[in-house]
């Protein structure tokens, strides 16, 4: 199947004015700018399939925004390929954001002065989208996204979630087949984040949308991407499916045992305690190693045992050991 975005060895640098150390080194940078040059993105791959969720995800500063940006046509970069639906942003911006629904988290496209629906009314006319799909669309969306008890509130006296509901349904209008949001539920409370949740999994069942999600909300990942792309210094560092994934990233899984009293020889061979308090011992094992059956009841042969609960890694331990590689 063709990829609907590919991205080939991707390199975007900033100039940015070198910085001296103390007031005479800060006065010289004023009167004599020395300039240097980083680079925002540094090498990056990736090809992404119709109808996949991706999440795009990084540490701050490793280069989601400025891959983004770069793919929406906003920025140039320095050297590498993007197609985006076959098309180079950089020759043809405007056919590209045609197949392109984008929402920043923190920005708006919405009119501040307008009420919601006029706001919409308006986006129709500047991305010519005829009156007949509009209305198909907006009902749609308006279900979806439940935009109905606040399509009458202008812009401004609307809450975060609603605006971020507003927002969305502004960057589904022309009916985009790819969809790019950029920390779409920061801020918001657990309605409004499910609601956004649910649209995206509909969209994308409902009409194959393609969706590339920037986020720093676990949650987000966890119940809506099939597939993560972690950049981490510019570069790729991860590209996979979730699950394999945490295997790889995240192998150890946690026993946690409560004593029915004080016990001196916790130790077992195959299991390490990585923390201690009062009554209660955590063990870390490796999966590949010992079965949490196997070292379950090799325990209870000589602990005292009250209670036990075995936790497996998880998304949130598995980005943490890509963090940690910062
Ligand atoms: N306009 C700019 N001028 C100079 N440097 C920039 C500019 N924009 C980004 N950078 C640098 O490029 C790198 C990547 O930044 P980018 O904003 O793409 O990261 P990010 O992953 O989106 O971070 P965050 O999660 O904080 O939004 C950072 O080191 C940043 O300081």
């Amino acid at each position: 199947m063709e990829a609907v975005i590919e991205v080939h060895d991707l390199v975007k640098e900033y100039t940015i004015a070198k910085k001296g150390s103390g007031l005479r080194g800060a006065l010289k940078g004023l009167l004599f700018p020395e300039k240097k040059t980083v680079r925002g993105v540094d090498g990056i791959s990736f090809s992404i399939a119709p109808g996949e969720i991706v999440g795009y995800i990084g540490p701050n500063g490793a280069g989601k925004s400025t891959t983004i940006k770069m793919l929406t046509g906003i920025l140039h970069p320095t050297s590498g390929s993007i197609k985006v639906c076959g098309i180079s942003p950089q020759a043809d911006r405007k056919s590209v954001v045609r197949k392109l629904g984008v929402v920043f988290g923190q920005r708006t496209q919405l009119y501040w002065d307008l009420r919601l629906g006029e706001s919409f009314e308006l986006l129709r006319r500047i991305y010519q989208v005829d009156k007949t799909s509009f209305e198909e669309n907006m009902s749609i969306l308006s279900d979806v996204l439940k935009l109905e008890e606040f399509i009458h509130t202008p812009v401004r006296q609307l809450s975060l979630g609603q605006r971020m509901r507003g927002d969305i349904a502004a960057a589904m209008l022309h009916s985009p087949s790819v969809l790019f949001l950029d920390e779409p539920t920061i801020g918001l409370d657990a309605d409004a984040k499910h609601a956004i949740r649910h649209f995206i999994k509909e969209i994308n069942r409902k009409r194959g949308v393609t969706v590339i999600l920037t986020t720093h909300d676990l949650d987000d990942v966890e119940q809506l991407c099939t597939r993560l792309v972690v950049v981490n210094h510019g570069k790729v560092v991860e590209d996979g499916p979730m699950a394999s994934l945490i295997r790889k990233l995240a192998p150890h899984r946690l026993l946690v045992v409560e004593l029915q009293q004080p016990f001196d020889d916790l130790e077992h061979p195959a299991a390490e305690i990585i923390k201690q308090d009062g009554l209660k011992v955590w063990y870390q094992f490796e999966k590949s190693r010992i079965s949490a059956a196997q070292l379950i009841s090799e325990l209870s042969q000589k602990l005292p045992i009250q209670d036990l609960s075995v936790k497996e890694p998880d998304i949130e331990d598995a980005i943490r050991e890509v963090y940690k590689m910062t």
